[in-house]
């Protein structure tokens, strides 16, 4: 009897054999449906510092006893954005480890109180839409929301609302007339004068946007660093996070989808381009984030640069040592497109503290 190795026999094999598959696809999604993520992790120091190192947040209240016992933290949290990561990590298994891309995000939410490590994460999703995408019939549109909690004490530690492309398990029928790109003969509207607060404290902000108002200006700059995707990005980060997703690990399936490549997950793109931004301000807390968008694939080879346009602040925070300030930050690549998009609200200290 020929041996199942022999390379004949065993394609033979491969075509013949069912595929236990992995994911869940759009037809399995239910409004209303509520899933309980099997996966779980425990957010260590490791898997903290590996994120901020590797996505340049390097604000030292994150890594420092002294600074974090300075922000009133009893020792460095868990930073905001490795915890988004692993919350919708550990859901990759069951929403999107089929395929499809992660379109947008909002509501992020967290609470006041900072999160340590060695708290064990456990997640929810619920679904709250599904539609069809009448460009892209072999794929629907699935938003879910969900909740990271404390595995020991079920306290909310993040939330959101995401959105994905999923793959359809049958391609919807469809005449062919989904929608087109409409061009856009419009000028860009653009302020006449960009201006540039003199430094990251809460006053510079008020300051900058004050002078704005005075004129046709918007508060609005880009930041120096740059990042560009490597292995330890684009595979490395979101498997740390439990994401299965395979856009960020199998090149060989990749290779027949619409990047072509593998490419980065969003939560490191947006996480690195936030990491810029927060490199030019005395960040206190993050608040939250709201209509994040992915509007194009990060690959291994480009660069992920960050743009900022300060769009207001109040003197409302949680501490009197710091005032809110909302932000539209933008990511872009070496060819100057935008990959991310959304708005966050932060708390950023105050000069007179
Ligand atoms: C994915 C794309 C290639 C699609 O491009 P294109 O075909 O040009 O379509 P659109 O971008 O206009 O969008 C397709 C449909 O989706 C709807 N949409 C888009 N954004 C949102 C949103 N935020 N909320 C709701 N719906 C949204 C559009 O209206 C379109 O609908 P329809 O006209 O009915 O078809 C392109 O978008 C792209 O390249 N995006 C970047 C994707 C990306 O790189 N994401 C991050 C990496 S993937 C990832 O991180 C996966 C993660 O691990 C995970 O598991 O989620």
């Amino acid at each position: 009897m020929t041996e199942w190795t022999d390379p004949e026999t065993f394609a033979q094999a491969l075509e013949q054999v069912e595929t236990k598959e992995k994911g869940n696809c759009f037809e399995d999604f239910a409004e209303g449906d509520v899933i309980e993520h099997d996966p779980g992790l425990t957010l260590t120091q490791f898997g903290n510092e590996q994120w901020m190192g590797q996505t340049l947040n390097h604000d030292p209240a994150y890594w420092r006893t002294d600074a974090a016992e300075a922000r009133g933290f009893d020792e460095p949290p868990v930073h905001p954005d490795y915890l988004t990561a692993a919350t919708l990590g550990i859901t990759v298994e069951d929403l999107s480890e089929k395929g499809g891309y992660f379109l947008g995000r909002t509501d992020v939410r967290f609470p006041e109180s900072p999160v340590y490590t060695g708290t064990e994460l456990h997640v929810e999703s619920e679904v709250v839409n599904r539609a069809t995408s009448s460009s892209r019939p072999e794929y629907g549109i699935v938003s879910w929301r969900t909740r990271g909690k404390d595995a020991e004490t079920g306290d909310v530690l993040c939330s959101y609302e995401r959105t994905n492309m999923i793959p359809r398990r049958e391609p919807l029928a469809t005449d062919g007339s989904g929608a087109t790109a409409t061009e856009d003969d419009d000028e860009p509207e653009l302020p006449d004068t960009f201006v540039t607060p003199e430094g990251g404290y809460y006053e510079d902000f008020v300051e900058a946007l004050e002078t704005a108002a005075d004129e046709d200006a918007a508060v609005a700059y880009r930041h120096e660093r740059g990042r560009t995707q490597d292995d330890v990005t684009v595979a490395q980060l979101p498997l740390s996070t439990l994401n299965t997703a395979k856009q960020h690990h199998n090149v060989d399936v990749m290779s027949d989808s619409p990047s072509g490549n593998i490419v980065t997950y969003g939560d490191v793109t947006r996480s690195t381009a936030l990491g810029h931004a927060r490199s030019d301000e005395q960040t206190w807390r993050e608040v939250g984030f709201d209509d994040e968008s992915f509007h194009t694939f990060v690959a291994v080879g480009d660069t992920v640069y960050a743009f900022t346009r300060v769009l207001s602040a109040e003197n409302d925070a949680s501490s009197d040592r710091a005032g809110t300030v909302t932000f539209e930050h933008i990511a872009f690549n070496q060819d100057d497109e935008p990959v991310y998009s959304g708005t966050r609200t932060a708390e950023i200290q105050k000069r007179s503290n």
